[in-house]
C-alpha cells in the first residue's frame, strides 16, 4: 500500500533523510521517533511534497507520488492531511470557517471565504467539530481557544479533506499532558474508526508505545528501528537517541497514558470512510 524505496533528501552536503525504505501493507498508526534533527519532519514532508525529495520513490496505491505534477500533485496533496505542531489555524477567523478551510482546495475558485462553502460543508464541519468534542466552540475566533482545542480544530479541518493519509508532525509537542492525551486519542480514533493510516512524528517514547501499532526510529536520516512498540526497550531507545548508559527515558516522556478503549466522542455521526483509506 505504501512503499518507501531508497528515499533521500539532501540539503547541500547533508542528508536529512538517507536511503530510507519501508512498507506499510495495511492501514496502521505509525510513530516516527528520534532526536531533534534525525529527519522525522523531512520524511513526512516529502510524502505530501512540501519538501522535494532528492531521490527515491514513494509508491502509494501503485503510483509514485514523488513523480506527480500539476493537478495530479495538487490532488495528492489534498489526499494527505497534515497536522502541525503549531496548529496553523487562521486565528482571526472563527472555528467553523477554519474547519471548512479543509475543503478549500476542492473548490476551483476562491471568490470569497464567506460564500464559497456550501450548506453541506458547514454541516460537515459541525459534525467534524462534534466528533472532536468542540462543536460548542464553532462560532468563537480560533485565537480564543486553548492550544489543545486549536489542535482539535486542526484535526477537524484535516477530516474535512477526507484524506487517504493523515500526517501529524509533532502534534502534541506544544501541549500539556492532558491536551496531548486528548489529541492523541483523536488521532488514534481516526485510525481505528475510519481505517486511515496515521503517520505521526513524536518526541516522546511513552506516547509512541501507548498509541502506535508500529514505531520507526530514525537517527541521522536513517531508520535504525522498525518494529512493534513492545520491542522498543530502553536499550533500543538508547540506540535511536544515540545516548550512553546515562540515557534517561523520562527525558523523552510526556507521562501520558492511553486510557482503556472507549467511545471517545459524543457524535458518532461521521460515516467511516475506510474504503478510501490507505
Ligand atoms: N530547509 C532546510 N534547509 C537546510 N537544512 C534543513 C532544512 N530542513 C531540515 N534541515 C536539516 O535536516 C536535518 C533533519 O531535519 P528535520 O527537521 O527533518 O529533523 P527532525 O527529526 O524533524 O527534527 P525536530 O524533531 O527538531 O523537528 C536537520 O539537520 C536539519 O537542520
Amino acid at each position: 500500500m505504501i512503499h518507501f524505496e531508497n528515499v533521500t533528501k539532501a540539503f547541500g552536503e547533508r542528508r536529512a533523510v538517507d536511503q530510507v525504505s519501508f512498507s506499510l501493507d495495511r492501514p496502521q498508526m505509525v510513530g516516527v521517533i528520534g532526536r531533534s534533527g534525525a529527519g522525522k519532519s523531512t520524511l513526512l514532508r516529502m510524502i505530501n511534497r512540501l519538501t522535494p525529495a532528492t531521490s527515491g520513490r514513494i509508491v502509494i496505491e501503485g503510483q509514485d507520488v514523488l513523480a506527480l505534477k500539476g493537478d495530479r500533485m495538487r490532488r495528492w496533496q489534498r489526499d494527505c492531511a497534515m497536522v502541525f505542531q503549531q496548529f496553523n489555524l487562521v486565528l482571526r477567523l472563527d472555528v467553523l470557517t477554519n474547519v471548512m478551510l479543509g475543503r478549500l482546495n476542492m473548490h476551483s475558485t476562491v471568490p470569497s471565504l464567506l460564500k464559497v462553502f456550501s450548506r453541506e460543508e458547514r454541516a460537515m464541519a459541525l459534525l467534524a467539530l462534534d466528533r472532536l468534542g468542540i462543536a460548542s466552540e464553532a462560532t468563537k475566533r480560533a485565537e480564543a481557544l486553548s492550544g489543545g482545542q486549536q489542535q482539535r480544530v486542526a484535526i477537524a479541518r484535516a477530516l474535512m479533506q477526507d484524506p487517504k493519509l493523515v500526517l501529524a508532525d509533532e502534534p502534541i509537542a506544544s501541549l500539556d499532558p492532558m491536551n496531548a492525551q486528548i489529541v492523541m486519542d483523536a488521532l488514534r480514533e481516526i485510525h481505528e474508526r475510519d481505517g486511515k493510516t496515521v503517520l505521526c512524528n513524536l518526541h516522546t517514547l511513552d506516547t509512541a508505545r501507548a498509541y502506535c501499532d508500529r514505531v520507526i526510529g530514525m537517527r541521522d536520516g536513517r531508520i535504525v528501528f522498525d518494529g512493534a512498540p513492545e520491542a522498543l526497550t530502553t536499550d533500543v531507545a538508547r540506540e535511536i537517541y544515540g545516548a550512553d548508559e546515562s540515557f534517561n527515558e523520562a527525558a523523552t516522556s510526556t507521562a501520558i497514558e492511553r486510557p482503556a478503549p472507549r467511545p471517545l466522542y459524543s457524535a458518532g455521526a461521521m460515516t467511516p470512510v475506510a474504503s478510501s483509506a490507505v
